[in-house]
Parts: structure tokens; C-alpha cells; sequence
């Protein structure tokens, strides 16, 4: 079953550098208008959450400057007093240094003393085009700044990655251009970009439609959960099986009901057998099987399984190959990642991987670069799904798609709440989702589950907190408002 479709999902693309150029030369004959629009919707998003105060806008040399430049004209316009404090001017001829010599108000030098004056400071040094770190006196200038508000993206942030490249002021909110960049969402750029609001910019349907976005803001027009149908029966609804280990089985039982509560048709444990009455006694509910791994493969049923919570390092060993050489769809976290360490080869033919930072690092060696572009290495090397999961948990797929989702809530930082994702991939694969779109989904009910649990217990949850929400998540991620 495949769900994925791109026209449906252009809503929540984000934008890279690399997009947002292709789409300036593919516009180049209406990229005056494009600009003249973008600093206008600039202003009227700022009316619409400001009323009129002393407005210094700082312009850069590039297009972001000519973004500040026709901003400064139209709230000078409605009545605002406004100043222009130039970082660099642009070059001449440049469309930006049309912008400029538009501007007839008054210019005052790029000092701190100047920002400090004003209420509010508009942004537009740099933006999708920085290439290299923070001049320091674009780091004096906006420390010295009260309220701010960037256009499309703080300046020193890396749109791309979310990476700072020197000093950058958190700002009161960023006004991204058509879409969000991934920038936006991602640490530590999400924490100083303030609100995040879209101008819509009009851009012609054709040249959207020719966007080969590649990176999405995680949420339900990126997939289709099945939906309740009244031919349903527990098979097709989808089989889940699940390797318990004989020492820790909070973990196993946590992607147990994880996996039953979000509407798989069956689940079931197969633990040792001298681990089984423990298992059975925390969960009547639980089906124990307590027959060797061989013989419960020979159900052709059982096609998607949960290897590694709970799991020591050889109960991994004795597990997950098998899984592997009989063909099952296996989501591999905790104890199977820890175990494939050093041999991350091993973990070919996984569907889904669910590895925490630290169990990353430890299969891919340490952090170089961005998160967005380690996990889509890590995906494409492995040929399988990848869930780096954390405060932005980003999901790709071997062929370089990457879903960045933020719906979520710190009150999921907590043990076990990672063993109830595995769960929930789990069913969505068994229900019959292609895996890159089985672990967005999974992913983003997690964190709606994780947000209507907080909710309830002002932010103090424990993982069984969430089973009960899980139905309703499901329903919010099927039938989205
Ligand atoms: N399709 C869209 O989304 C639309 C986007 N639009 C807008 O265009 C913006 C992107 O514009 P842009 O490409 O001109 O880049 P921008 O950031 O203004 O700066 C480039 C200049 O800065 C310089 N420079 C860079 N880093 C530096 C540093 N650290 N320190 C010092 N200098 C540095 C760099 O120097 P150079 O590399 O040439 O030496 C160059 O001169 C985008 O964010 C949005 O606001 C809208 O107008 C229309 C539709
Ligand atoms: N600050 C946070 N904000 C949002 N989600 C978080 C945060 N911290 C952790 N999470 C989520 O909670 C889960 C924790 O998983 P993990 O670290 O594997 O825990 P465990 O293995 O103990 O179950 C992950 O899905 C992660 O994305
Ligand atoms: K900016």
C-alpha cells in the first residue's frame, strides 16, 4: 500500500537553500514582484501582531535586505516610524539595491546604540544566502536588540541544518518565506527563532508543482492511516509479534500495549519460556508464547516484529538474525542496536531502526555535520528507515526523504516512552503502511498521544499514561481537522 503523495504534502514542505534557489531562477522574471510581495506580507504579518511602535530594520547586501527594504516602505507607508540601518549595501544594480534607492526614510548607522533605541528590529542582514559565520558586529548589533523579528530566518542560522554559526539573539518571531526551512524546526535553531509564521508569497502552482522537495514538516498529509472499516477482522488489521528477554520486561510490555491499545488485530510475546509466568502475571491480556523463535516463524502470519526491547546482548543475537534471514519486517531498538554495535552491517534488512542519539552514535560514530544529514546517510548505507529520535525527532528514508516532526512534548522524555514507539511502528507496518510513512505516522501519534496525556497530568506522565490516548491519536492522525 503505498500513501505517499507529493502534491498532498507540498503543504508542509521545508525549504532548503537549494530549493528556495532553483525556485528564485526558475521565477527570475517575476522575482521583483515575488520580492515587492514578500516585504509587504512581512509588514502586514507584523501589523497584525504589533500595534505601531519605532521600527529600525536591518538590511543586509542580498535578497533578505531587499525583503527589509520594501517592509521598511510599506510600514513607513501605513504610518509606523521607521528607520533603515544598513549592515552592507547591496550591489549595484542588484534587484535588492532596486529595493534600496526605493527607500526615501531615513538611514541611520548599524550600531547597537540605534537597535536598542527601537521597540522592534527587523531582521534582514542575512537569510537563505549566508554562507559563512556572523560578522562580530551583526552579533553586537542584535544583542542590543529588544524585540525581533527576522525575515524567513534569524540571521547566522543555517536554514538548512538548524545550526548557529555564532552569536545569534533568540527573536520574538521569524517570518518564513513561502514555507518553514528545516532550519526552523530543528535544534537549536527552533530556540531562537521565536513564533514561526508563513508568508504566503503566491507563487505560480507550476513552479510549486516542479519543486523536488525533499524534506517535510512531519503530519498526517504525509500518510493515510487505515481507517476503521466494517469488514475488519484482527488479520487484517494486522499481526504484531514482539521478542520479550528474561530480565527486563517493562520495556517488551510497553511496545505490547503500545502496539494493542493503537489497534493492532493481535499481539503477541515471545519470551524464554522460564520468563513466560512473569510476563503473564503483568499482563492477563498478554498471549505468552514460550515455544523456540523457529517454530513461531513458521507463522506465516507473523510477518512484522519488535526486536530489542528489553533484550540483553545475547538475546539479540539469538533473535534478530533469525528474524532477518526468515524475511520478517522487523523494527530493531534499544538491546538490538546496542548489540549491533560495531557490526551496524547486521542491521541490513531491518525495516525501521529507532535509535536515540547515543545508540547513533554508537552504530555511526560520532556527530559530524548536521542530524538531518546523518540520518539520511545512515538510512541510504543501511537501506533502511531511520528514527533519530529526540526533541526533533526526524524520520528517513533510504531514498532521502525526511519527514522532521516537532509534534511531540518534553514530558515524553522519559524511560519507556521510546519502547511505546516501537509498539506503534510495529502496528502501522502490520497494517499494512510502506515503513518510512508507518514510522512518520507512528511517530507524530506518539507525540499527540505524549501532548493529550500532559495535558491531563500537567506534564508528569509515565509511559502507561499514554495507551489510553492512543486511540484518540490514531483518530486525530486519520481524520486530521
Ligand atoms: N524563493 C524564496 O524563498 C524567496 C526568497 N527571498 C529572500 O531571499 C533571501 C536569500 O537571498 P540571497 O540568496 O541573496 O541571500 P542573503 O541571505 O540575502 O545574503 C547573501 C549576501 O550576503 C553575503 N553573506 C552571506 N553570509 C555572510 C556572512 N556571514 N558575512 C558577510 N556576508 C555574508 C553574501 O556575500 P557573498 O557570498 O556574495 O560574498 C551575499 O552578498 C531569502 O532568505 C529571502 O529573504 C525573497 O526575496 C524572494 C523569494
Ligand atoms: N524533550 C523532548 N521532547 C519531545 N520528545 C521527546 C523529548 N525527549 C524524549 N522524547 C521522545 O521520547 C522518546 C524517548 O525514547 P528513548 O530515549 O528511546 O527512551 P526509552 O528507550 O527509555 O524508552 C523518544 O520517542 C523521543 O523522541
Ligand atoms: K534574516
Amino acid at each position: 500500500m503505498s500513501c505517499f503523495q507529493c502534491g498532498k504534502a507540498l503543504a508542509s514542505a521545508l525549504l532548503s537553500p537549494e530549493d528556495t534557489q532553483r525556485m528564485d531562477r526558475e521565477m527570475a522574471s517575476i522575482l521583483p514582484m515575488v520580492m515587492e510581495r514578500a516585504g509587504m506580507m512581512v509588514a502586514r504579518l507584523i501589523r497584525q501582531h504589533r500595534r505601531p511602535c519605532r521600527v529600525l530594520v536591518a538590511c543586509g547586501p542580498g535578497n533578505n535586505g531587499g525583503d527589509g527594504y520594501v517592509a521598511a516602505r510599506y510600514l513607513s507607508e501605513w504610518g509606523w516610524p521607521v528607520s533603515v540601518a544598513s549592515f552592507q549595501l547591496p550591489r549595484e544594480g542588484s534587484l535588492a539595491d532596486q529595493m534600496a534607492r526605493r527607500w526615501k526614510g531615513a538611514m541611520v548607522p548599524f550600531v547597537p546604540e540605534e537597535a536598542q533605541q527601537a521597540d522592534l528590529v527587523i531582521d534582514a542582514v542575512f537569510g537563505a544566502g549566508m554562507n559563512r559565520d556572523l560578522p562580530e558586529a551583526v552579533e553586537r548589533f542584535f544583542a542590543a536588540a529588544g524585540q525581533i523579528v527576522a525575515i524567513d530566518v534569524p540571521s547566522g542560522l543555517d536554514g538548512a541544518t538548524g545550526a548557529v554559526r555564532g552569536q545569534v539573539t533568540p527573536c520574538w518571531m521569524s517570518i518564513a518565506l513561502i514555507r518553514k526551512r528545516p532550519g526552523h524546526l530543528l535544534s537549536p535553531g527552533r530556540e531562537i527563532c521565536g513564533e514561526v509564521v508563513c508568508a504566503d508569497l503566491a507563487i505560480p502552482e507550476a513552479i510549486m508543482a516542479e519543486m523536488d522537495v525533499r524534506v517535510w514538516e512531519n503530519g498526517p498529509s504525509l500518510w493515510s492511516i487505515p481507517v476503521q472499516a466494517a469488514d475488519d477482522h484482527k488479520y487484517k488489521r494486522g499481526v504484531v509479534s514482539i521478542c520479550g528477554g528474561a530480565e527486563m520486561h517493562g520495556a517488551a510490555l510497553f511496545a505490547f500495549e503500545a502496539a494493542r491499545h493503537v489497534g493492532a488485530g493481535l499481539v503477541r510475546l515471545t519470551v524464554p519460556s522460564d520468563a513466560a509466568l512473569l510476563y503473564r502475571l503483568a499482563s492477563p491480556a498478554a498471549i505468552v508464547d514460550t515455544q523456540p523463535l523457529e517454530q513461531a516463524l513458521k507463522d506465516e502470519r507473523r510477518h512484522v516484529w519488535v526486536c530489542g526491547p528489553g533484550l540483553g546482548m545475547e538475546e539479540a543475537e539469538q533473535t534478530l538474525p533469525l528474524l532477518l534471514k526468515a524475511g520478517r519486517q522487523v523494527v530493531a531498538d534499544a538491546g538490538a542496536l546496542s548489540w549491533a554495535a560495531g557490526k551496524t552491517e547486521a542491521l541490513k534488512g531491518v525495516s525501521v531502526i529507532t535509535p536515540h542519539m547515543g545508540e547513533f552514535s554508537r552504530l555511526f560514530g560520532d556527530l559530524t555535520g548536521s542530524r538531518l544529514d546523518a540520518a539520511r546517510r545512515a538510512a541510504a548505507e543501511l537501506d533502511t528507515v531511520v528514527i533519530l529520535k529526540g526533541a526533533d525527532t526526524l524520520i528517513a528514508a533510504p531514498d532521502g526523504r525526511v519527514a522532521v516532526n516537532v509534534h511531540a512534548t518534553p514530558a515524553l522524555a522519559v524511560a519507556g516512552a521510546g519502547d511505546v514507539l516501537s509498539g506503534l511502528v510495529a502496528a502501522f507496518l502490520a497494517a499494512g503502511m510502506p515503513a518510512w510513512e508507518a514510522a512518520a505516522a507512528a511517530v507524530w501519534v506518539h507525540g499527540e498521544a505524549g501532548q493529550r496525556a500532559a495535558e491531563k497530568k500537567a506534564g508528569w506522565i509515565v509511559p502507561e499514561d499514554l495507551f489510553y490516548e492512543l486511540g484518540r491519536a490514531r483518530q486525530a492522525a486519520s481524520c486530521p481537522a
